[in-house]
């Protein structure tokens, strides 16, 4: 350790803005904006992460500080823009969750998107749940009977119910990273789980049924009963360059156990002629959807490597 970070003090990066870096400091948990020290070098410093600050950690007005180290990571949410995207990008470090929020109607469920963040969860190393908001325009049933078989807690929410007493129990104590596709109510959900945290609330739009983009980054936000959740922006897709296709599998545990019937080396996609996949949906054992989920999923990456 080089003397003069021998008094570093360490934070909490909960924001990032333009090679600025908000970290909470101290047992007064005051707002510290930092800069990376050169010695990082080219390391990139995410939110969630644990840093190491010199300089002027006062937080007060005008005051910047320098992050001089980044401590390892227990989880590290990855994404890419695209699955033929070949960089990767670290969206969040440290958190133990990851909510998939996804809206009943408008816009409509997207369950290929869920199983992409599904994969992500288990790539990271993280538990995943899922939240289904807007409960008060259709019935959860459908999609809570889809999802099922996988053992993720889920939780429907609408705006004017005590649902959100359930969501923050299931939140205390814990770090819990937010994705969801723009427009699903994200931010209305941290808005009530995070009173002033003040997430700007986009209008739907009808024609798209995409959201405004109103946020670039992920932020974190403290929760009064304790705990963070880690707001990111709206969504579109969940590149998964990244993942080793044969980890795919982990995020549908309900085909894994129907695989272990396939003929050796069977890649279980669309084009094997004796997938064991194939049988179950015959026999109705699985859904159709998820078999077909999965395999869009191996599909996208066999388009990727020129197959
Ligand atoms: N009916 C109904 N509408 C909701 C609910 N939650 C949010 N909305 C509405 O859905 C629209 C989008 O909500 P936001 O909270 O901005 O959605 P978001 O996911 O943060 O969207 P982005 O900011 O684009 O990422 C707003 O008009 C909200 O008022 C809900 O539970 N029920
Ligand atoms: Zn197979």
């Amino acid at each position: 350790m080089r003397p003069a970070h021998r008094n570093a003090t360490p934070g909490m990066v909960t924001a990032v803005d333009r090679g600025r870096y908000t970290c909470v400091v101290g047992d007064d948990e005051r707002i510290v904006v930092a800069i990376t020290a050169r010695e990082l070098g080219r390391k990139a410093v995410v939110v969630g992460d644990r840093v190491d600050l010199v300089g002027d950690v006062s937080g007060q007005e005008g005051s910047l500080a320098r992050i001089v180290r980044v401590h390892p990571r227990t989880s590290v949410l990855r994404r890419t823009a695209d699955d033929d995207d070949p960089v990767e990008r670290v969206i969040v470090a440290n958190a133990s969750h990851l909510m998939i929020v996804t809206s009943i109607a408008d816009p409509e469920p997207r369950p290929r998107l869920i199983d992409r963040c599904l994969v992500a969860a288990y790539d990271a190393g993280m538990t995943p749940l899922l939240c289904l908001t807007k409960s008060d325009l259709g019935d959860p049933a459908e999609l809570r009977r889809r999802y099922a078989p996988l053992d993720v807690p889920t939780v429907a929410t609408s705006l004017d119910d005590d649902a959100r007493a359930e969501l923050q129990g299931t939140l205390r104590d814990r770090t819990t990273v937010l994705v969801g596709h723009s427009g699903v109510g994200k931010s209305t959900l941290v808005n009530s789980l995070v009173p002033g945290s003040d997430r700007a609330i986009g209008e739907v739009n009808v024609v798209t049924g995409r959201g405004r983009h109103t946020s670039s980054s992920a932020v974190a936000l403290q929760l009064p009963q304790g705990g963070w959740v880690i707001d990111t922006p709206g969504i579109r897709s969940f590149g998964l360059a990244h993942v080793d296709p044969g980890a795919f599998i982990e995020a549908f545990p309900d085909l894994a156990a129907e695989t272990e019937r396939c003929p050796r080396g069977c890649t279980h996609s669309s084009a094997e002629s004796e997938c064991a996949l194939d049988d179950a949906v015959a026999e109705r054992r699985l859904d159709g959807e998820r078999v077909e989920s999965y395999r869009r999923l191996l599909a996208s990456r066999e388009r990727q490597s020129g197959d």
